[in-house]
């Protein structure tokens, strides 16, 4: 029946999930793999392969190698291809917040999402140590576990908290513009900045009304595929943090404001023209916000810094 499309799977990616999570709370291995490559510092263990290697053969062994695809940030990182395409396709982060579980800082998810023709169809995230099961079918509402979840209210920036993440670029031309977005969010003044340590989990804070909005540019589809439909299907709205053809049309504005002598009009077509775009899973850049009024009030903030897209093409050496 129609409206029962993807149930079976979605029924199976919530068992793997919490198979894979109980997998996590009681591994051993915490030895750190891979750690620092240039300027970035993402940690790897051995438990983010195995566990990885649990979920995407347990899927291949229910649903059959050849019609699903698969992508995975550990197959991602040996060489498999990340490009989504209209295919079933099953996008995994066996192991969100490494360098929590590395630490045994309390926050740690694993989450799996899977689309159909580009279109998410629905999204688990199994907040592991906090035995917590995040989960959204698209149409069908968020859920914690068996109760139903939604974004909080809040409207006004000011009686917000907000989550970032400072990601695991340590350039630091790039970690002063994250920090700068961070100080002007801030000083609005907001009513907190968070940060969990996990992007899934972040977004089923925003899911669950704790607060309003999670944005990071760096982040992977990995990180943010499942916790993007559990957001939509509480009642948020995900935005990419640029609307750059917005931006050039301002650009436009201003210069034209500039020749007729228009200056008083500038800070408002300002404010009025920036705004997200699109939502785009491949980007890298996202805001997931309880409501547009926050989000585009975040985005009004943001430095905006370049991150190589996920599905760019690899370069040959
Ligand atoms: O590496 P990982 O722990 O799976 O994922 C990371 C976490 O989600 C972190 O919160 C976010 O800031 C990073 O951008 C991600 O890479
Ligand atoms: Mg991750």
């Amino acid at each position: 029946m129609a409206e029962d499309l993807w149930k079976k799977e979605y029924d199976f990616a919530v068992a793997v999930a919490r198979k894979a999570g109980a997998v996590i709370r009681e591994a051993g291995e915490k030895e750190i793999k891979v750690c620092t490559k240039s300027s970035t510092v993402d940690l790897v263990t051995k438990t983010d392969e195995r566990v990885e290697k649990i979920i995407i053969g347990s899927l291949k062994e229910e649903f059959g190698e050849g019609t699903h695809c698969f992508i995975g940030e550990e197959s991602v990182a040996k060489g498999e291809p990340c490009i989504l395409t209209d295919k079933p396709t099953w996008i995994i982060d066996p192991v969100d917040g490494t360098t929590n579980f590395v630490h045994g800082f309390p926050f740690v998810a694993v989450s799996i999402a899977f689309a159909v023709n580009k279109e998410l169809e629905f999204g688990v995230v199994y907040s592991c140590l906090e035995d917590k099961m995040y989960k959204a079918r698209r149409g069908k509402g968020a859920f914690c576990d068996d109760d139903r979840i939604t974004v909080s209210d809040v409207e006004e920036i000011k009686k917000s908290i907000i989550i970032s993440e400072h990601g695991t670029d340590r350039s630091p031309e790039k970690v002063k513009k994250i920090f700068s977005t961070m100080q002007k969010i801030l000083c609005i003044p907001v009513h907190g900045l968070r940060g969990s340590g996990t992007a899934a989990t972040n977004m089923c804070l925003v899911a669950c009304g704790a607060v309003e909005a999670f944005f990071e540019i760096g982040i992977h589809c990995w990180d943010i595929a499942a916790g993007a439909v559990i957001v939509k299907e509480a009642g948020g709205i995900l935005l990419d943090v640029d609307g750059m053809s917005i931006r050039s049309v301002n650009c436009v504005a201003i210069n034209q404001a500039l020749c007729f002598g228009e200056t008083p009009l500038l800070k408002n077509r300002l404010c009025l023209t920036i705004q997200g775009g699109p939502f785009d899973l491949m980007s890298r850049r996202m805001v997931s916000a309880n409501n547009k009024k926050i989000a585009d009030r975040i985005i009004k903030e943001i430095e905006i810094f370049p991150a190589e897209r996920d599905d760019a093409p690899i370069q040959k050496k």
